[in-house]
């Protein structure tokens, strides 16, 4: 299997449950829900993403012919000195869940990382993952129902909270959706909270302190 990864960085985790944790991410490069070209966003199942994930030419992108030579790569990220043995790696893209197999993760647990996936919810997830985050997308089904948190990114009139709350997450969050309209976004995602506080608000920290 090759891997095809547009970047790789070190940064702190900006969203979610984890947000504030030291982590490398790895951005596999291609989604199922939108080609990733500006002139095709319109016609996408999902279309309000915020990320370029075409191609291998981003920092520390690039093909990778095995996983060990990837999960080596990954590594090679993390500080020499850390002595924490709190190595931590979140898979996301594009759509991680179409390259992340089991011989990654176990790779991945070799050199001493807990595996993290941002994921849409549309493929089945491999075995062996620590940490699984949901993000549906209006307009496409979710076959991976069970995971660590659900993240909704709000309002998607087409995706309302209500329709995944009994799934099987510990944690939902929603998180307002950036773009022209994202401080209305805001002050609705809190009013949504308020009102069912079974949700929390997952604010993007990482753009907010201009950090990757
Ligand atoms: C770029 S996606 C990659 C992982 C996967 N394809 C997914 O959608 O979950 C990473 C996270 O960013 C969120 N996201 C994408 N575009 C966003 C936007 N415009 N505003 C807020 N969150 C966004 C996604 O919902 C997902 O939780
Ligand atoms: N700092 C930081 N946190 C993130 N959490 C999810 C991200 C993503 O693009 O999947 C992301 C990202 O791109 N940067
Ligand atoms: S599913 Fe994720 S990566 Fe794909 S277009 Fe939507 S937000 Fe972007
Ligand atoms: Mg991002």
């Amino acid at each position: 299997m090759t891997y095809s990864v547009k970047e790789m960085f070190y940064t702190l985790q900006g969203e979610g449950a984890q947000a504030g944790r030291p982590a490398v991410f790895c951005r596999f490069a291609g989604c199922n829900l939108w080609s990733g070209r500006e002139e095709d966003r319109a016609d996408a199942v999902c279309t309000f993403c915020d990320t370029d994930f075409v191609g291998t030419d981003g920092q520390g992108g690039g093909k990778f012919r095995t996983a060990a030579e990837l999960a080596r790569a990954i590594a090679a990220k993390w500080p020499a000195d850390d002595d924490s043995g709190r190595r931590y790696v979140v898979c996301t893209g594009g759509e991680p869940l179409l390259q992340l197999d089991e011989p990654l993760i176990d790779a991945l647990h070799a050199e001493g990382f807990e595996v993290a996936v941002e994921t849409n919810g549309t493929q089945p997830a491999p075995k062996g993952l620590d940490w699984i985050c949901v993000s549906p997308k209006a307009g496409a089904p979710v076959v991976l129902t069970e995971g660590d948190e659900l993240k909704l990114v709000y309002p998607q009139p087409l995706a309302m909270p209500e329709r995944f709350e009994s799934l099987g997450f510990t944690h939902f969050f929603l998180q307002p959706m950036d773009g022209p309209d994202q401080e209305a976004n805001t002050r609705a995602a809190i009013a949504y909270c308020l009102a069912h506080p079974r949700w929390r608000l997952s604010l993007q920290t990482h753009k907010i302190v201009g950090i990757d």
